[in-house]
């Protein structure tokens, strides 16, 4: 048997964040990603959008998960938790890569990553406490709120360690992951133009059709949920840069018990099984001749009126697949549709002359030097109402 945690804890949790946490996202947008980059769109300066994007998927994260005012977690996130974040992922990744001697015995040495780890977790722990303190004093609609009330299997209220942990594990899963994720896909957009005129034709269909001809009120108001669910083209462009660029690259396993992989490879007990997300990604034998080019239509069904991911769950799986698929991905296409939907249908993107994209080495698929660009504004046109399908 091979699970993802090795005390398996996670799968108390399955409680999905349901499409109502959509109004925290289109708060953030309002009060936040607006004002940044109207702002720099009128100086004429520069935006690191994976930076930007990073510090809005937290706030959205934190509402949904604690009930958080958002606007508390720029103060606290530079300080705390974002260093944090930075110094986990690479002390983790060591662990990861390096013989399990080396981290155990930097571990009680209390020396290198192994220290900065310890002291990070503290950071982390003090925060889930303070987070947690709160919600019991006032419950609310959030996440925390509601495995408060849950109960597991023997009919027990989680301890307050397991709380701590659930919201954590949602924290940690949905603020890189999505953040990422766009940041690629705005990179691959830029470079596709024909991708990005059909997402811009689908979306101003859409409005036309929800909010009439005059363009002005498609800019005044994020997307509603409707609204996003209706954008087929712009989910399989989604889709495709997650194939290309999964937020996680690569996943591993523990073995809790001596099994067999279906090739005959045996697993003993206790091992750790790695594979690549990235690599499943581009391989030939699955996506065809085209793997590497980024063909949104690839995820459409032969009218294109339908978004169509491949049969067997497990040939995409940068949400991982079968029972311990992502939980947040329906929330995570929701608020990347809206987002989109919110820089792309005001401005052009550009890339700062000179500014180099590339790939960073850790468990999230960061851009090692951000992604620095230049907003114009852009004139969008009712379509004509024969053009409202992609
Ligand atoms: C583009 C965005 C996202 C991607 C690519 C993604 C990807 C993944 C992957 C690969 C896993 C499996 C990890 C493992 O094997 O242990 C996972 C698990 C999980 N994700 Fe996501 N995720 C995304 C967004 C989110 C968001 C927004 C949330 C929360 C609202 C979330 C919550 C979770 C949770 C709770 C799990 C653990 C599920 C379990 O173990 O049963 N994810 N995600």
């Amino acid at each position: 048997m091979v699970d993802s945690e090795e005390d398996g804890c996670a799968r108390v949790h399955h409680e999905n964040p349901s499409p109502s946490h959509g109004p925290w996202v289109n708060r953030t947008i309002r009060t936040r990603l607006w004002i940044i980059l109207d702002k720099a769109a009128k100086d004429h300066t520069s935006v690191d959008l994976q930076d930007l994007l990073l510090r809005l998927t937290f706030d959205n994260i934190c509402g949904l998960t604690f009930g958080k005012d958002p606007r508390l977690c720029p103060s606290i996130y530079p300080k705390t938790l974002s260093r944090t974040h930075s110094i986990l992922q690479p002390a983790t990744l060591q662990r990861l890569l390096y013989p399990g001697f080396l981290w155990r015995l930097k571990k009680i040495l209390h020396v290198g990553a192994e220290r900065r780890l310890r002291k990070s977790l503290q950071v982390v722990e003090n925060y889930m406490t303070e987070a947690l303190d709160a919600r019991k004093e006032t419950p609310s609609d959030d996440l925390l709120s509601r495995f408060m009330k849950k109960r597991d299997i023997d009919g027990n209220l989680f301890p307050n360690t397991v709380l701590k942990r659930i919201a954590l594990n949602f924290v940690l899963a949905g603020r890189d992951t999505s953040s990422v994720a766009l940041s690629w896909f705005f990179w691959l957009v830029m470079n596709t133009t024909r991708v990005e005129e059909k997402i811009i034709r689908e979306i101003s269909a859409v409005l036309q059709e929800t909010r009439g001809k005059d363009t002005q009120k498609w800019i005044e108001e994020p997307l509603t949920f409707d609204e996003a669910d209706r954008l087929i083209y712009l989910k399989a462009a989604l889709a495709e840069t997650l194939r290309l660029y999964p937020s996680v690259p690569e996943d591993f396993k523990y073995v809790v018990s001596d099994d067999v992989l279906p090739d005959g490879t045996a697993l003993p007990s206790g091992s750790t099984v790695t594979y690549s997300i990235y690599s499943v990604g581009r391989m030939k034998s699955i996506w065809g001749e085209d793997c590497l080019e980024f063909k949104p239509e690839r995820w459409l069904s032969a009218g294109g009126d339908r978004f169509e991911p491949p049969k067997d769950g497990y040939k995409f799986v940068a949400f991982n697949g079968g029972p311990r698929t992502c939980l947040g991905k329906d929330l995570a296409y929701l608020q990347m549709k809206s987002v989109v939907s919110a820089v792309l249908l005001r401005y052009r993107l550009s890339l700062v002359p000179g500014h180099r994209v590339e790939q960073k080495m850790s468990l999230t698929l960061f851009m090692k030097n951000g992604l620095k660009v230049y907003l114009k504004p852009r004139q969008l046109v009712a379509p004509p109402k024969a053009a409202v399908s992609a």
